[in-house]
């Protein structure tokens, strides 16, 4: 392996990058933004961010980074798809075809409804973290079925929320936009990285819930 393998991605075509950079950075984990195929070169993991399925679907053709995000996963790079992201790695999407299509998963996209019900719980992810997690879920899909090879991390009512396989880890909510680390920490150590857990050392003394707002415009 590349000596900088212990380095992380966010692919960095929309969404929410920048929130996850910053989480990466707060647990000591070496990340940068990708936004090209050869920056998918010597990196332990990539994580393809919340947004919006269609839009990001559209960005990796034109970049030309579906192909190699492929070719990397081949290679044994691990994956982390959050909300959108999970959805672009899913084998199948209810009424439409599948994007990467790299983990045995059905997904329903929209299944809670508008983004006005997006919604926060607080939930237990006992092989993820001890203490409960809070989740946010931002125009979210439903995982209504997973394959042999998939393990369900988290299921809620009638839905699986976060699961995995030995290489792919799918959330379909936002832990980057909380002030946990846990399912960062988890998804760096599925990369065979070294996570610090000081949790007070590495969060911003200044971060609130409404933190991941400040890029948003006010008029
Ligand atoms: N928060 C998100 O990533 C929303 C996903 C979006 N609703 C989609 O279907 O692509």
């Amino acid at each position: 392996m590349a000596a900088d393998a212990g380095r992380l991605g966010v692919l960095d075509l929309q969404g929410g990058v920048q929130e996850h950079l910053d989480h990466l950075r707060r647990i000591g984990v070496a990340a940068q933004a990708v936004k090209r195929a050869t920056e998918l070169e010597g990196l332990a993991g990539l994580i393809i961010p919340g947004g919006e399925s269609t839009c990001l679907a559209r960005l990796l053709d034109i970049f030309g980074l579906s192909h190699a995000i492929s070719q990397a996963y081949s290679g044994g790079l691990k994956l982390w798809g959050t909300c959108a992201g999970a959805i672009l790695l899913a084998s199948e999407i209810t009424d439409e075809p599948p994007f990467l299509g790299l983990i045995d998963m059905a997904v329903s996209r929209n299944a809670f409804g508008s983004q006005l019900d997006s919604f926060n719980r607080v939930v237990e992810v006992p092989a993820v973290a001890v203490e409960p997690v809070p989740v946010t879920f931002i125009r979210a899909p439903k995982i209504v079925r997973v394959g042999a090879g998939v393990r369900v991390l988290l299921q809620l009512d009638d839905y699986i929320a976060a699961a995995e396989d030995e290489q792919i880890l799918v959330t379909v909510f936002h832990p980057e936009l909380t002030a946990n680390l846990a399912f960062h920490r988890y998804f760096a150590r599925k990369c065979g990285l070294t996570p610090s857990d000081n949790d007070a050392a590495n969060l911003d003394p200044d971060w609130t819930p409404q933190s991941w707002m400040r890029f948003a415009h006010h008029s």
